[in-house]
């Protein structure tokens, strides 16, 4: 999917929500284990209840990764079905990679070609010959880790590498790699002050933004430093939305949490 794709359709729907499918067997609704692929059901479930309240959705491989074989398969349906059935949706591989140029572009491949997903998350700390082999897909994004939203982030990424902090550096060099129009970062939504200095590098490009919710950040904070005249920005919330509910109720409350951050979405582009 194109940037203004992605942007015509956050305008369509009034809508800057990314739900995460970090889909948990010890959290899903109980009678649900009881299908052939429980977690495939549930995310067809939650996707067909919020698909029209968002604009993206995020599974985190390692929920699938932890199940195997089965885990696999089940993220694989989940991407088919949202291709098939909902095109208009832009869907990240929340994968973390990132490895020697050789192997990069084996996970590319993966990701963007086998998979079929629109992005990826990548750490960028291998570098330039990392990232490249994953900007060299037109038309796929590559997310970088700038500024993530966990405590941890204050042990390297906000410390200084030759005067600038190691997230600045990200920011910085990262401009500077082929097929740099391709790139979309992670800032933590728990780290909404330092996105006027982040805005200050990277003044237009689309910043995923995980943390509100469960992780205490604000959605107006975010959107106070960090949204654009094109918006600029993916909201994710995960458990918030994808476990309102552990009963038969459980697609229904996770529609009303997104339709909530929708509303709150709305009232932000209206300032625009
Ligand atoms: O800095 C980061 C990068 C990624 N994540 C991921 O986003 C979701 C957040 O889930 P919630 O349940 O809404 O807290 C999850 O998959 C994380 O691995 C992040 O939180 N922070």
């Amino acid at each position: 999917m194109t940037t203004k794709a992605l942007i015509q359709q956050i305008r369509k729907k009034e809508s800057f929500l990314c739900i995460g499918l970090d889909t948990d067997l010890e959290k899903i609704p109980e009678h649900l284990l009881k299908e052939e692929d429980p977690v495939f059901a549930f995310n067809k479930a939650i996707i067909d209840a919020t698909h029209h309240l968002c604009v993206a959705y995020k599974p985190n491989t390692a929920f699938y990764e932890a199940y195997g074989i089965k885990g696999w398969v089940a993220l694989e349906k989940t991407i088919t079905y949202l291709n098939t059935e909902y095109p208009e949706i832009f869907t990240i591989a929340d994968a973390k990679r990132g490895d020697i140029g050789n192997t990069s572009t084996r996970y590319a491949k993966a990701f963007f070609e086998d998979l079929n997903f629109d992005s990826v998350t990548i750490a960028p700390y291998m570098g330039k010959d990392s990232v490249e082999p994953f900007l060299a897909f037109e038309d796929k994004h590559t997310i970088l880790l700038a500024l993530t939203s966990n405590i941890g982030a204050y042990d390297f990424q906000t410390k200084e590498l030759e005067g600038l902090e190691l997230y600045k550096q990200v920011l910085e060099v990262s401009k500077t790699y082929n097929g740099s129009e391709n790139l979309m970062y992670v800032v933590g939504a728990t780290k909404a002050s330092y996105l006027t200095d982040i805005r200050k590098i990277v003044p237009n490009s689309f910043l995923l933004v995980p943390g509100v919710g469960a992780q205490g950040g604000s959605l107006s904070e975010v959107c106070k430093y960090g949204i654009t005249p094109d918006v600029g920005l993916l909201i994710n919330s995960s458990r918030g939305i994808l476990y309102a509910s552990n009963g038969e109720d459980y697609a229904i409350a996770a529609q009303q949490k997104a339709k909530e951050l929708q509303d709150l979405m709305k009232q932000e582009l209206a300032k625009l």
